[in-house]
């Protein structure tokens, strides 16, 4: 009988749950009947838990390519035929490693700490082929740099590895140092032995001289026999019981392997050899073994991919081996050793234009009422823990949207506080009909094909997490936060209007860019240069709204003066202005102290918008100013890459008449 239900240890399935979805005996911290909210708030409590953990953008990994599979030792066995050919099939070549910039990847959580691709088949009889390593595909975001992480970096320190190599290879040069020797010794003995039955024919009787076999027993030395063993075990695979001297060719073929080897063109198994050279790969050709630095800004076609580490190459079945002397050779090689190489992978994401501001300033708010993308926002500092991106789309007809948000015609319109993905295109709903999806858009909502209207402009905008004092010294997540911002073509501060000190945002992020732009290295200003505009935001909070809900709160119960409501309308709508003024007179004598000290051009002034990202007031301004900004920095970036291009003509011109 059936008796889980019964055991005495059997619980209620809500003791297993997680903390954070236990009931509450609190009625006011009681989960929301919502079921929507519910679940955003678990993953919000999730996502805090896992503190960011769910969001990787650097990574150290090891990445390791296949080991090549050994040739096959087999001869051909069928009826009446006892002894056929050698027929051992070739290895097969090992995994390699390769790497894929891709758009649909927006951090490196999928990928574990080791990369390994899949080991090569042994070649089998029948000359059947060893089957191919698994190759191993690495997806990166567009935007990440990959850097090979040697561990000896200095000349003096890879001369110390290469002769601490050496004396790892020491057996083998011994090894080949014997055969050698062992192979001059046999030859004069050879040239002695012809010589003397060449005259014993001539004038004597031939019966006289030995044969060769007997005068070929020469012992070798145990220690030179041992090491020769080991090294024939670590090349070859051999056939049961085969006696290789036997076999002339064989001598060759491991004299050849073993020269490749102490000249480092081949792969050892690194079995044998503990401080295994390095293979040859791709772009060791062009850049004599400099370390790859990759910066992948434009996607990778997924048919073309970047090889990051090759596989081993495959072993040779024995009827590679076979010649006119040796036409039965019981030996195969041994594939080589995969390569294993460890990268460093640092996402910095490519956004048009950057959002930096304070936490709380509102800029995950206005990523949301510009594009599709849906950052979570919340009333409490550090929403954002990771960069989000969003793509903008200006319409021939002047309106703008994300790809599939409404376009933006009422400013009354709200964004709440929990996502902000129609139900109708969320994942719960991803099988409704596009007809049911068409019910709950606006009836002027564009259909597909629309010959009306098309768009004009496009461009991406990033929104990052909030910077703190310090970001710059890696205070909190510090480095993590601005290391997005270092790519962006074009900056814009957010700022909240209704805070007690906006100027004081402006200055602290400005110091922020300056100290991390200087722990970079880069140019002197170069992340304060590239700031483009400053969003006043949350402009909403000093409307007529608002300061007559302020009245009326202060009032209570009591009737409230229609002259107190004017006034508080007025005093709140100067509040704004002069606080707006104040704003705009600080950015102006920023602009000013950036261009005398060069680090501005008098071309790029510094915008300022008043809007309220909220309320989605005034949004289209700041559009049209974003869609100038981006056209600017595009034509500039296409001189910038003009120009380059002639200067590498000319220099390439300039070499050719030399
Ligand atoms: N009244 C008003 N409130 C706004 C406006 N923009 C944003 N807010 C509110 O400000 C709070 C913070 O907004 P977020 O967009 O999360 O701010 P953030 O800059 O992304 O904050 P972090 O992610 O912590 O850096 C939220 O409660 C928003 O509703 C606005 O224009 N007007
Ligand atoms: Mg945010």
């Amino acid at each position: 009988m059936l008796r889980t239900s019964l055991r005495p240890w059997h619980r209620p399935a809500c003791w297993l749950r997680p903390y954070s979805t236990l009931p509450s005996l609190d009625p006011a911290l009681a989960p929301t009947p919502d079921p929507a909210e519910r679940k955003a708030k678990a993953k919000a409590d999730w996502k805090r838990r896992a503190q960011g953990s769910n969001f990787v953008d650097t990574l150290r990994v090891t990445v390791a390519s296949g080991k090549g599979g050994s040739g096959g030792v087999a001869f051909h066995r069928e009826k009446f035929v006892r002894r056929g050919p050698p027929a051992g099939g070739n290895g097969g070549v090992g995994g390699s490693v390769y790497l894929v910039a891709s758009p649909s990847v927006s951090n490196l959580s999928h990928l574990g700490r080791t990369v390994r691709a899949g080991p090569g088949g042994a070649g089998r009889g029948s000359w059947l082929g060893g089957a191919r390593g698994e190759d191993a595909i690495i997806r990166v975001p567009v935007g990440t740099v990959v850097r090979e992480i040697r561990q000896k970096s200095t000349d003096e320190e890879v001369l110390e590895q290469e002769k601490e190599e050496r004396k790892e290879l020491e057996w083998a040069y011994e090894a080949n140092r014997i055969r050698m020797e062992e192979a001059q010794a046999r030859e004069i003995r050879w040239q002695k032995w012809k010589k003397r039955r060449d005259q014993a024919e001539k004038f004597g009787d031939p019966d006289d001289v030995e044969a060769w076999e007997e005068l070929d027993e020469e012992p070798i030395a145990q220690h030179k026999l041992d090491a020769l063993v080991k090294l024939r075990k670590a090349l070859f695979v051999m056939y049961p019981g085969a006696e290789l001297d036997g076999h002339p060719g064989f001598l060759r073929t491991e004299h050849q392997l073993l020269s490749k080897m102490l000249s480092r063109e081949i792969d050892m198994p690194a079995s044998r050899v503990k401080g295994r050279f390095r293979r040859n790969r791709a772009w060791d050709e062009e850049e004599d073994d400099a370390p790859l630095y990759l910066d992948l800004v434009k996607p990778t076609p997924i048919d073309d991919p970047i090889l990051l580490v090759p596989g081993g190459q495959p072993g040779l079945g024995n009827p590679s081996f076979l010649t006119h002397e040796d036409r039965s050779p019981k030996y195969a090689t041994r594939g080589g050793e995969g390569d294993r190489v460890i990268f460093e992978l640092e996402v910095k994401s490519i956004g048009e234009v950057g959002l930096v501001g304070l936490p709380n300033a509102g800029k995950s708010t206005l990523l949301r009422s510009l594009t599709s993308s849906a950052p979570r926002v919340a009333s409490y500092a550090f929403t954002t823990l990771n960069p989000h991106h969003g793509t903008c789309i200006i319409w021939s007809d002047g309106t703008f949207s994300g790809p599939r948000a409404a376009p933006h015609s009422s400013d009354e319109a709200e964004i709440s506080d929990t996502p902000s993905t129609p139900l109708y295109f969320s994942a719960e709903k991803q099988h409704a009909s596009r007809a049911e999806r068409r019910k709950h858009l606006p009836a002027d909502f564009p259909r597909r094909g629309d010959s009306e209207r098309s768009e004009v402009l496009r461009f991406t905008m990033t929104d990052n997490p909030g910077l703190v004092k310090d970001s710059s010294l890696n205070v909190g997540l510090g480095h993590a936060f601005l290391r997005h911002i270092e790519r962006c073509s074009a900056l814009v501060y957010v700022v909240d209007l209704s805070s007690p000190d906006p100027c004081g945002a402006i200055r602290s992020l400005r110091k922020e860019l300056r100290e991390y732009a200087r722990m970079k290295e880069m140019r002197e200003g170069e992340l304060e240069g590239r700031i483009r505009g400053v969003v006043a935001n949350k402009a909403d909070l000093f409307g007529p709204a608002e300061a007559e809900e302020q009245v009326e709160m202060d009032a209570g119960e009591a009737d409230v003066d229609p002259a107190a409501l004017e006034e508080a309308r007025r005093k709140s709508a100067e509040d704004g202005r002069r606080k707006l003024v104040e704003l705009m007179e600080y950015v102006r004598g920023v602009e000013k102290e950036e261009m005398e000290a060069g680090i501005r051009s008098p071309e790029d002034p510094i915008w300022v918008v008043p809007i309220s990202a909220k309320k989605r007031q005034n949004v289209p301004a700041l559009v049209n100013k974003l869609a100038e900004t981006v056209k600017k920095e595009r034509a500039r970036a296409a001189e910038q890459a003009k120009a380059a291009e002639e200067a590498e003509a000319g220099e390439e011109k300039y070499e050719e008449d030399d």
